[in-house]
């Protein structure tokens, strides 16, 4: 058993029918799994509990009761006091939530509602077993109006995608794992982000070594945005970083706080990597066509994708483009408008919606919000479960574009997948800091990463 993250190498995720498969095969030769899985319940529960009182063992109609209730004998046997039963007892050292888990297949009743609020209500940090009682382990939504809110959340046998996106890393708190003995015979259902190198640079190379970037954008009263993209480019170490300004003179300096930043058109850029959108405004939507036709490699943020959802014949340009030269970083409301649905239902199912985007457009997609997701056409999808609230805040999705295209830069043979994965962990893992990031400060926080 360990706590995960941060990850330290990427991991395979698996979905409620991929794990039920790999259980029936384990169950085979390893008959004993619900009882490692009391055990590890049990063995956390003694690391976790606050105090002499008793251990609340809330237990499910299901295996995911039976685990508690596996945990529970194992506490008693320790000699700990036990309390099983859907009511709290008086001043409990630990509620261990095993009501339902992979079994979850509609909204919660009314009593089961009853119990997630006494659970919440008992004053004791709550330990859910395998997954926070009434989350989708899939998706990372509620099946109903609520789930449980733990403080610790032991996930048994295979990590599930809804523990990392979605509401998921709000539901489950520190998140442990413990693989019951039993290695996954199946290929994953997506992968969960472990930490990526920066890009290796040569003692030869010199600046036209590391790549072209230029990011088009800066309407009128949006130069930051595009400026916040650049420096981030030039923060991961591309070797020259243009901006094409759409509201600035031409006369005028890219960037007066970064004289390292030049000015430059795309359309005299053709082996730049793309960088469109970040306060681009409408004008961008006329400039698009030739931008989808003339650049190799294209991240496309912001307005840009609101120009797309736009309008449909960018779609048909966007499809011909070569397999792999595109990246999108919607976030959902972005993506939302891209398939054509409101943002609620987009979010029900984040996984389901990149990847649906990915292949309409044949781009990559990086759904961004909590648990970023990566999908792309005939890759496996992945998910950042980096990251955290500090990255709220304007101009994030801004600097995540430029840092996107500024890797892309130096590594030209790249996939649009690869880069995507390596860049969101990589922006995601220098927004973890407590309180508040200003964007431009997240920009210098990669610097140290590149
Ligand atoms: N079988 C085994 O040996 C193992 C089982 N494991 C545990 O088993 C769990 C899966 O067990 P199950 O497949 O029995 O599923 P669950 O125990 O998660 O739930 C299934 C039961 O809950 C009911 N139910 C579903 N949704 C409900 C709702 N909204 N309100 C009220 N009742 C609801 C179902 O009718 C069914 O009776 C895993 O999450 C894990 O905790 C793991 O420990 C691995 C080993």
């Amino acid at each position: 058993m360990r706590a995960l993250l941060p990850t330290t190498a990427t991991l395979p995720l698996f979905d409620v029918a991929a794990s039920r498969r790999i259980e029936a095969r384990a169950l085979v030769h390893s008959p004993d799994l619900m009882e490692r899985a009391g055990l590890a319940v049990a063995k956390l529960a003694l690391a976790t509990r606050r105090g002499d009182g008793p251990v609340w063992v809330a237990c499910g109609p299901g295996n995911n009761g039976g685990d508690g209730r596996v945990a529970a004998r194992r506490l008693a046997e320790a000699g700990v006091p036990v309390h099983i039963g859907n009511e709290a007892p008086t001043h409990p050292s630990l509620a261990i939530d095993a009501l339902l888990g992979l079994g979850l297949n509609r909204a919660p009743t009314a009593a089961m509602l009853a119990t997630f609020a006494a659970l919440q209500a008992c004053g004791a940090p709550i330990l859910a077993v395998d997954l926070p009682s009434g989350l989708l382990a899939d998706t990372g939504q509620p099946a109903g109006a609520r789930a449980v809110r733990a403080d610790h959340t032991l996930t048994l046998l295979t990590l599930k995608p809804g523990l990392f996106t979605g509401e998921g890393r709000t539901h489950c708190g520190r998140i442990w794992f413990d693989d019951l003995g039993i290695a996954p015979d199946e290929p994953a259902t997506a992968d969960l982000l472990g930490p990526s190198p920066a890009p290796a640079r040569s003692p030869t190379s010199h600046k036209g070594s590391h790549g072209q970037v230029v990011v088009v954008g800066g309407a009128p009263g949006m130069q930051g945005a595009a400026r916040l993209a650049a420096r981030a480019a030039l923060a991961s170490g591309a070797g020259r970083v243009y901006a094409e300004l759409l509201g600035v003179a031409d006369d005028e300096p890219a960037d007066p706080g970064r004289p390292e930043l030049m000015r430059g058109r795309a359309t005299v850029l053709p082996q730049a990597v793309g960088v469109v959108g970040c306060g681009a405004g409408a004008r961008i939507a006329d400039a698009l066509p030739h931008l989808l036709k003339a650049l190799p490699r294209l991240v496309i943020d912001a307005d840009a994708l609101n120009a797309i959802a736009a309008e449909p014949a960018l779609h048909g340009l966007l499809r011909a483009r070569p397999v792999g030269s595109t990246v999108l970083t919607p976030h959902p409301l972005e993506a939302a408008r891209l398939l054509g649905r409101d943002t609620a239902a987009l979010q029900a199912d984040r996984l389901g919606a990149a990847r649906e985007l990915a292949d309409r457009l044949a781009c990559t997609v990086v759904l961004k919000g909590s648990g970023s997701v990566i999908a792309s056409p005939r890759e496996r999808p992945a998910l950042c479960a980096s990251g955290g609230p500090a990255l709220a805040t304007a101009g994030s999705g801004d600097v995540l574009a430029g840092w996107l295209g500024g890797l892309w830069a130096q590594q030209p043979d790249a996939s649009a997948h690869a880069i995507a994965c390596a860049g969101v962990d990589t922006h995601a893992r220098a927004g973890e800091v407590p309180g508040v990031l200003r964007a431009g400060d997240l920009v210098e926080r990669l610097a140290g990463h590149a």
